[in-house]
């Protein structure tokens, strides 16, 4: 039985993350994946869905300034998107797969191996895999890190079949742009689809939100741009309605919406997205003698490790944060928990996050509702993209900067929320001083690119420290820099 010092299953980002950063030990790895290298970071998931939505993001500009070109809204084709799709998911799973074929040339050549087949544990240390050949191999591992992912949640009562009814698995292989489309779930997946959807101006997208409001985990003042921009692109948000019944009738979808005040509506369209969440991948994972502790949000770690030693787990598997960055960190921190000696816990606080909406809306720390719900008091100064440059060049002033320090001297940075053109590349440095653990004078003090939306940052640090170039008072509506204790606002004056 060949021995190794780690066994990783699953190669998507966490356990890909996870096995590179064991052979920066020197320590012989394998690593086990029964699909696709890259799993949901590359494959219906982050990476194909970012491209659908960059080119339904060029789609909807292009749309926009047609005037420009002196054209007519021309005709779209969609099996050229989605080649572009493909070639995307090629280019990003070759480069990945490459990469472990090029280490059988290198130095790492005695210490990395990988094998494509289905893993199972026997035991603590021993692991099963079904290559699809005869007989099953078996090897020996002293170390072993469960990166297997999620999957779709179901909801049994709808007709999901990936082809009428689909979920993020089924949705990239339509044969063409639907005329209309239901989305069950107003979280992350199903909000980022409905702008894709919307983008491309060939579909009429109905969402189907449980309460008030899209994005429930989002602050108001973020959902209300969402929801007015996917509105006025022709989005029908369904609120405070709840899916009583879902059928396939003639190849179309017909369903059923109960609202808050007990009426009912039914309608029909083209296909249905259902995004309603992700269920961790563990079933069958270990034989009942390994006994890993489990509840249903998946695997309950303590800084990754399970209950049994010299098991962890990473990445979707795990309860807390699904995101290809959070994997990739949980991947490469066990290792070191594993053969190294970190300094510190892991710690979740400075993670950046994206949503690929209309406006993109970037994010580290915690927002205002997260912050209520914890029953913090803090400062917060916002100011709308009209005050900055960039963002006057760019021709689109939609959007605003929102920071949150805490409501003391020190005004450690609690958040930060950008949501507008250039978001996703304006919020790194708060992120870094977060994990710092830093006051914002060190923001204030530094010279920005201008123009750049960074600037914009710099003024909401300029109004908390009571020196900035536009004063909160004279510029109302645009610019607030403002107290929240115990949920109620109070401006600050210096
Ligand atoms: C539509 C969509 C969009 C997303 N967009 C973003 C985004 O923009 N940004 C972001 O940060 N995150 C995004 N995510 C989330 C992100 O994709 C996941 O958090 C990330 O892929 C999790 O990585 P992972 O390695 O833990 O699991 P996965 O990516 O699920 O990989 C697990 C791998 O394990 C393999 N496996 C499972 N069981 C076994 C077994 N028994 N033996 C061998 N192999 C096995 C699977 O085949 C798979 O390849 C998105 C997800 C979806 C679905
Ligand atoms: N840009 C990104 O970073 C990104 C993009 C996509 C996905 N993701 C990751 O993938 C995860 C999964 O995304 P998701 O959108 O599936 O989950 P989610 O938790 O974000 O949203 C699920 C939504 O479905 C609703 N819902 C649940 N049960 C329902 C029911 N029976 N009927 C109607 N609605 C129902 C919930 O209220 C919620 O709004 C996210 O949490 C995120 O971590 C990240």
């Amino acid at each position: 039985m060949e021995k190794f010092d780690l066994v990783v299953i699953g190669a998507g980002p966490s356990g890909y993350a996870a096995a590179m950063r064991s052979l920066d030990f020197k320590k012989k790895t394998l690593l086990i994946e029964k699909n696709k290298v890259g799993g949901a970071g590359v494959t219906n998931g982050a990476l194909s869905s970012k491209t659908w939505w960059e080119l339904s993001r060029e789609t909807a500009s292009f749309r926009k300034n047609l005037k420009r070109f002196n054209l007519k809204v021309p005709s779209i084709n969609y099996k050229e998107i989605q080649d572009e799709v493909a070639s995307a998911i090629e280019e990003r799973m070759g480069m990945l797969e490459e990469h472990l074929h090029m280490m059988k040339d290198s130095r790492y050549t005695d210490l990395l191996s990988f094998r494509k087949g289905n893993a199972r544990l026997i035991s603590a240390h021993e692991i099963e895999i079904d290559t699809g050949a005869y007989e099953k191999e078996i090897v020996w591992a002293e170390h072993i890190i469960l990166a297997t992912g999620s999957r779709p949640r179901y909801l049994p009562e709808l007709p999901i079949d990936e082809k009428i009814v689909m979920t993020s698995e089924g949705i990239e292989n339509m044969e063409d742009f639907p005329e209309s489309m239901v989305i069950v779930g107003a979280g992350v997946i199903g909000c980022e689809y409905a702008t894709i959807f919307s983008g491309f101006g060939k579909t009429k997208v109905h969402l189907i939100d449980k309460g008030a409001r899209i994005l429930p985990f989002e602050d108001e003042d973020i959902v209300r741009v969402i929801e007015r921009n996917m509105e006025n692109n022709g989005v029908l948000i369904h609120r405070n309605s709840r899916l009583i019944n879902m059928e396939i009738k003639h190849g179309r979808v017909e369903y059923t919406l109960e609202y808050d005040d007990g009426t009912k509506g039914t309608f029909n369209v083209a296909k249905a997205l259902v995004a309603v969440g992700r269920t961790p991948n563990y079933e069958e994972l270990w034989d009942d003698a390994v006994n890993i502790s489990i509840s249903k949000r998946g695997i309950e770690d303590n800084d990754t490790q399970t209950n049994i030693t010299n098991i962890y787990a990473v990445g979707d598997i795990t309860a807390d944060i699904s995101l290809v960055n959070v994997g990739e960190l949980e991947g490469r921190y066990a290792v070191e928990k594993i053969f190294g000696d970190p300094k510190r816990k892991l710690i979740y606080e400075n993670i950046s996050t994206i949503m690929f909406l209309n406006p993109e809306v970037a994010s580290v720390g915690v927002n205002e509702t997260q912050a209520r719900e914890r029953g913090l008091d803090y400062k917060v100064a916002t100011l709308d993209y009209s005050c900055i440059p960039r963002a006057i060049a760019k021709r689109n002033t939609q959007g605003f900067i929102k920071m949150l320090v805490t409501n003391d001297e020190q005004m450690k940075i609690l958040g930060l929320k950008i949501i507008g053109n250039h978001a996703s590349s304006a919020i790194q440095a708060v992120a870094l001083l977060i994990s710092m653990d830093k006051g914002i004078e060190e923001l204030a003090e530094c010279v920005h690119p201008h123009p750049s939306i960074t600037e914009g940052i710099q003024e909401c640090v300029r109004m908390l420290l009571g020196k900035s170039l536009f004063k909160p008072d004279a510029l109302k509506g645009k610019i607030s820099c403002r107290t929240s204790t115990g949920g109620v606002y109070q401006d600050i004056h210096f």
